[in-house]
């Protein structure tokens, strides 16, 4: 009989209440923390109150520590019984489970709702994508986030077996032949609403570096090669990138412009077959580990953009950002790097169609992983709320904090119904109408969803109190959205930026006739 398998009365895990000699129970599990006292990060003293030492602690353990304490290896083996005739009940999802906590998950995804979306394809390709982030990317996620370095090639060679980096690049003649999350759905199945659960299931991870250093360098650096760049530079980039063997990132803005990318400075002469590259590209996400950089360049008359390979007089600084260095933000200087002009994507001078041709699918992605991870904060807010216990009662018996969560969960849904309406037009579209008639209202929902996940940052942290701006334990989450929120609006277009396109937008297509 193993350990864990033995019982134990409540009056016999009290006589255990002393140095050297202490039992707790925890949610009908008895742990024997006697060695474990001294080494505890909450300090020993704690333990040995008379309402802990011996005693039921499961009340005062979730007010303090995230459920995930207990299941890590060297805090699970502390465990040695179980309290006779009780029954576990705080227990792990499974990796492909969905959360029970109202809005914790879109509405198609909860049970006994509907959805015009959404298709028996996507539930069961939803089921397999969460239950590979559970198993082998969210993990990484947590190392990455914390110790900022660039995700292992290993995950990255997991991801790209399921074909997962591909189809974040969206329908196309990318995904023919692919197997798309082991066989789950065919490529001609697989419409933006997969690619859309895909980056839902990214951005509820709740590590904002790594979501950048999940390859989204990639994901906005290969559609110009993709789209734009000849046959033999396709036929060698695009399986090299999409089988994770090389990295390739996108590199625009520079210190002397950023939204404003007619100000670029870094310029590419021609001498011959060859370009000849100078300049500086700053805030350059996978920047520091890409193989490739797609580059916006000024050329005689316009921009070019030109898929430049790393060599020698190719420099990558890792810039020190608010968010974790996982995302590989770099500053790259050019000095005389030299390329051939078959490594031109699209025509010379005409770069800025090429630039703005993948704006909108960049903005929509991050509208997607901000959703996420702003619904990720919503539940971790009911969570705390309704286990918080303050003067005598949970915290969501006060009013301020209810009012709080009823704006959060409006935000949440108001956003996420707006993002799938735009998404089924994206279904329904060609890539050029989609640029003429989605460009203004994708701006404006960026525009809403980042705004929205500052608002909730700010709650979130009013919710949590001094949790909410620490860096471990309860409020982990919160902390990390709340630093890290402002990048969704800025990375792809600044949020005023992107409200005035919307309106600039929709100034365009005003009837020439219209009076009120
Ligand atoms: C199996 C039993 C326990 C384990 C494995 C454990 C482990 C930990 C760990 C790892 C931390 C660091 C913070 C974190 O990562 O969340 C911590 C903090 C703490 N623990 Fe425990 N703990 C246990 C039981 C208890 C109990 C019963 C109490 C009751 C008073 C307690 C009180 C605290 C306090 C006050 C802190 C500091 C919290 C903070 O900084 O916000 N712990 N504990």
């Amino acid at each position: 009989m193993s350990t864990k398998q033995r019982t134990f009365t409540t009056q016999e895990v009290a006589q255990h209440n002393k140095s050297g000699d202490l039992w707790i129970i925890i949610d009908a599990k008895v742990y024997d923390l006697s060695r474990f006292a001294d080494m505890h990060p909450g300090g020993s003293g704690v333990l040995f109150a008379s309402a802990i030492a011996g005693q039921d602690a499961t009340q005062a353990f979730f007010g303090l520590h995230r459920h995930e304490v207990l299941l890590r290896p060297q805090y699970a083996r502390l465990q040695i019984g179980t309290v006779d005739g009780q029954e576990e009940v705080i227990k792990p999802l499974a990796s492909d489970a969905l959360s029970e906590v109202p809005y914790a998950e879109p509405s198609f995804l909860s049970k006994g709702y509907f959805s015009p979306y959404y298709t028996e394809s996507h539930r069961k390709f939803h089921k397999a994508v969460r239950k590979f982030m559970t198993e082998v990317v969210y993990p990484e996620a947590v190392r990455c986030e914390d110790n900022g370095k660039r995700i292992s090639q290993d995950v990255v060679d997991k991801i790209c077996e399921m074909n997962i980096f591909a189809m974040r690049l969206g329908k196309g003649k990318h995904l023919k032949g692919r197997t798309l999350m082991g066989g789950v759905i065919t490529p001609e199945e697989f419409d933006h609403f997969h690619e859309l659960l895909i980056n839902l299931e990214i951005g509820r991870m709740g590590t904002r570096g790594f979501v950048d250093g999940l390859l989204a360098g990639g994901v906005i650096g290969l559609p110009p090669v993709l789209n734009f760049g000849t046959p033999e530079i396709q036929a060698k980039v695009v399986p090299e990138v999409l089988s994770g063997k090389k990295y390739i990132c996108l590199a625009i803005t520079e210190a002397f412009a950023g939204s404003d990318v007619s100000g670029l400075q870094t310029t590419a002469v021609r001498e011959g077959d060859v370009w000849i590259i100078n300049g500086t590209k700053k805030w350059i996400t996978n920047g520091t580990f890409a193989d490739y950089f797609t580059v916006g360049c000024k050329t005689d008359k316009g921009l070019t953009v030109i898929l430049v390979p790393r060599d020698d007089n190719v420099e990558t600084k890792a810039i020190k950002t608010a968010y974790s260095s996982t995302a590989g933000t770099a500053y790259v200087t050019f000095t005389n790097v030299r390329v051939p002009v078959s490594h031109t994507l699209g025509s010379v001078n005409k770069g800025l169609q090429v630039i703005l041709s993948n704006f909108n699918h960049e903005r929509w992605m991050i509208c997607a992983t901000s959703l996420a991870t702003q619904r990720k904060i919503v539940e971790e807010c009911l969570k705390w709320s309704n286990q918080r216990i303050v003067f005598g009662k949970p915290l969501n018996s006060q009013p301020v904090i209810r009012a709080k969560l009823a704006n959060m969960i409006a935000r949440i849904e108001s956003a996420q119904n707006w993002m799938e309406s735009i998404t089924h037009q994206m279904n329904n579209m060609s890539y050029d109408v989609q640029s003429d008639r989605l460009a203004g209202p994708i701006g404006l929902l960026k525009q809403f969803v980042t705004r929205t996940g500052r608002e909730t940052a700010e709650d979130a942290t009013q919710v949590f109190g001094g949790r909410g701006i620490t860096a471990t334990g309860m409020g982990k989450l919160v902390e990390n959205y709340h630093r890290t929120s402002p990048y969704d609006a800025i990375l792809g277009g600044a949020e005023d930026v992107l409200g005035d396109l919307g309106v600039r937008q929709a100034m365009k297509k005003m009837p020439k006739n219209a009076r009120l």
